[in-house]
């Protein structure tokens, strides 16, 4: 086992969904994978493995915000050998035109998180970036399956509750769509080792009008997208 993640050599596919939520994670395994086996309770931060459509596939918890995301896309990819990660969250709207429970892919990823300025010592603004291949093939999936997925930039925000709500007005003139709180660190770290990422998100706070979905709502009913991040894993 790694430091963060009790399963055994072998245990975890090379293919990992990441919800922040572990009981979300729970949820996706029992409702979609044949055979789930849950490898890992480690401080409570579960992870499953079983098949869907008969290709292995893991779906682990990775915690809120980038610190906690970071340490299990790191003994995913390095201890466990993992080679492809999908996180499935869910996020605040910054756009007028988006609903709740739309679904996104993030193109990009825009942060206020120091991590990268640290790695670079502070002299290049890094644009931590969605592995190609895996996008496209959300999109073709997202068209097969008849969802309207929007793919834009987000934002990754090291506070769920922001003192500057006038920055999200502004990332939005920039046609940021949405903010959640670890894509950017997902997105840097697999670069860093070679994995492939992408984050696909569903709209569970609308930002602008204040409409939100229970915390049931976010552990459990979020399909739409568990369904294309499970396609596009397995393609
Ligand atoms: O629903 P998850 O995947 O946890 O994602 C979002 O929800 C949490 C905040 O409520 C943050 O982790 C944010 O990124
Ligand atoms: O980070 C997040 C996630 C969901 N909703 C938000 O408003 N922010």
């Amino acid at each position: 086992m790694s430091t963060h993640i009790g399963a055994k050599p072998g245990e975890i596919a090379e293919r990992v969904l990441m919800p922040g939520d572990p009981l979300r994670a729970k949820w996706i395994a029992e409702t979609y994978l044949e055979g789930a086996n849950c490898y890992s309770t480690v401080r409570g931060m579960l992870g499953f493995t079983g098949r869907w459509n008969g290709v292995e596939v893991s779906v682990q918890g990775s915690g809120m915000g980038m610190p906690s995301a970071s340490i299990y896309a790191h003994e995913l990819v390095n201890e466990y050998g993992v080679k492809s990660l999908i996180r499935v969250g869910s996020c605040g709207a910054l756009s007028e035109d988006l609903q709740l429970r739309d679904v996104i892919a993030a193109i990009g990823s825009s942060t206020d998180s120091n991590m990268n300025r640290m790695r670079f010592d502070g002299l290049i603004d890094y644009a931590p970036v969605a592995d190609f291949g895996l996008l496209r093939t959300s999109v073709e999936v997202a068209e097969r399956r008849g969802i309207a997925m929007r793919v834009g930039p987000i934002l990754a925000a090291d506070a769920f509750y922001t003192d500057r709500p006038d920055l999200y007005d502004s990332l939005a003139e920039y046609g940021v769509l949405a903010v959640e709180m670890e894509s950017a660190a997902l997105y840097t770290i697999a670069a860093r080792f070679k994995a492939r990422a992408l984050t696909l998100l569903t709209v569970s706070d609308h930002i602008k009008t204040g409409e939100k979905t229970t915390s049931q709502e976010r552990e459990q009913t979020f399909s739409q997208m568990v369904e294309i991040a499970l396609d596009t894993i397995i393609a």
